[in-house]
């Protein structure tokens, strides 16, 4: 396993108490479905799924039973009634989170769905060295004055970004912040906020995943998301005395088992690394880091459906698997309707979309001479079709 630093602890406010008026509907645009389900849906999963801890939700005094069944069956999600304007319902996250005081805070706007974890981590990353971190991207035309519908001067776009969310604060000083604004208007986001108060910001890499959903058109298109992604994975594991051997969350019989921090499973981490290679998720190592004492001899099945969690939360559907084992003993032949069938549970699949064959080196490298097992996995991924908010 390749090993990450897991992220430090943070807490997460979803400002979600907006009217959605340039999108239009009966129903605010973040409860309506994107991508399977509700839009608010995807960016508190992908938070809960970080760690986020406690998350806040922010929703209007009129739309509180909306966002309990949009964000149904996710545990520990706090909800709060929020204000007038973005800003007011900042505010009222951080407020209710003044005697939680958590170490940091990442505020998001329900209505960007698409958040990548590598987002999360660069943010977090940031805040090492500055109060505030916030995700941007460059600006690619060049930038006109509208005056009336005449030009009347030009931007230097080579210094402009555009800015999205999350933003990421020390909690302390962005509550301080905010409630020391003292602005006539509001201030277009939390990085103002902050930088009125002197603090200064840090400007990390964003995503163009992280687009807001602001216009009727934005549900409608395919934004970057492509219908298909290919991920691939690669794993080995040294086989010795002693162990158990454990493959494709198969317990096999043998002399010799597969060594490592959690049960070793080389074929479940194949698979794993696959999926969160398909939809840019960073490794198993970086969800389930090694160094973590609470992996120890965990099942590697629980990574597995945790890496299904993250492609579901980008609005993807396992399409199939391909497994590759690569050993000279044990046999796998007489194992694999087993695991077969074992990792057609744990994946949500139709046995006939999961594949797995297995091959000698000949008796050559470490394989040959009965060191170590290697897996290799390609999973493809397929966009979900828009159903019915479930
Ligand atoms: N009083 C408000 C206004 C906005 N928001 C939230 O702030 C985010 C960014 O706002 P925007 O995308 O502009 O949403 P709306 O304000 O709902 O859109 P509109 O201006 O079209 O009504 C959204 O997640 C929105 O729900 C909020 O929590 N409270
Ligand atoms: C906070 C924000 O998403 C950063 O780009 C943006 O300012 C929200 O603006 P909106 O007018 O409330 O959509």
């Amino acid at each position: 396993m390749v090993s990450a630093a897991p992220l430090p602890p943070f807490a997460a406010i979803v400002v979600a108490a907006g009217k959605g008026l340039r999108v239009g509907g009966d129903t605010p645009k973040q409860f309506r479905n994107w991508r399977g389900k509700a839009l608010i849906r995807h960016s508190v999963e992908a938070l809960n799924a970080a760690g986020a801890d406690p998350l806040v939700a922010v929703i209007a005094a009129d739309a509180q039973d909306h966002a309990k069944a949009a964000l149904a069956g996710i545990s520990g999600v706090i909800f709060i009634t929020g204000g007038a304007t973005r800003q007011d319902s900042v505010r009222c996250g951080l407020e209710a989170l003044a005697d939680a005081k958590p170490q940091s805070v990442l505020i998001h706007d329900a209505a960007r769905p698409d958040l990548p974890h590598t987002v999360i981590e660069r943010l977090l990353t940031a805040l090492s060295e500055h109060p505030g971190a916030i995700p941007v991207l460059p600006v690619v035309d060049s930038l006109a004055v509208d005056n009336g519908g005449v030009m009347s001067g030009k931007a230097e776009r080579e210094t402009l970004r555009r800015v999205q969310t999350p933003q990421a604060f020390r909690f302390d000083a962005i509550l301080a912040a905010h409630r020391a604004w003292q602005g006539v208007t509001d201030a277009g986001d939390d990085a103002q906020v902050l930088m009125a108060s002197n603090g200064s910001v840090a400007l990390a890499q964003g995503d163009e995943r992280l687009k807001k959903i602001t216009f009727a058109e934005d549900f409608a298109a395919p934004m970057t998301a492509p219908a298909f992604r290919i991920g691939q994975g690669f794993d080995v594991h040294r086989l010795e005395p002693g162990e158990e051997l454990w493959l494709g969350g198969v317990q096999i019989p043998h002399d010799k088992g597969l060594a490592g921090h959690s049960d070793a499973d080389v074929a479940l981490h194949a698979i794993t690394d696959a999926v969160l290679g398909a939809v840019g998720e960073g490794d198993i190592g970086t969800h389930f880091p090694p160094s973590d004492p609470q992996w120890r001899g965990a099942r590697s099945g629980q990574f597995l459906q945790h890496a299904i969690g993250l492609a579901r939360a980008a609005g993807y559907a396992i399409a199939n698997i391909d497994l590759t084992l690569i050993c000279e003993e044990p046999k796998i032949g007489p194992h694999r309707p087993a695991m077969r069938a074992e990792v057609a549970r744990l994946m949500g699949l139709s046995e006939n979309a999961v594949s797995i064959k297995a091959t000698t080196t000949e008796k050559l490298g470490f394989t040959g001479r009965g060191e170590g097992i290697a897996a290799q996995a390609i999973v493809c991924v397929m966009l979900a079709s828009e159903g019915p908010t479930s």
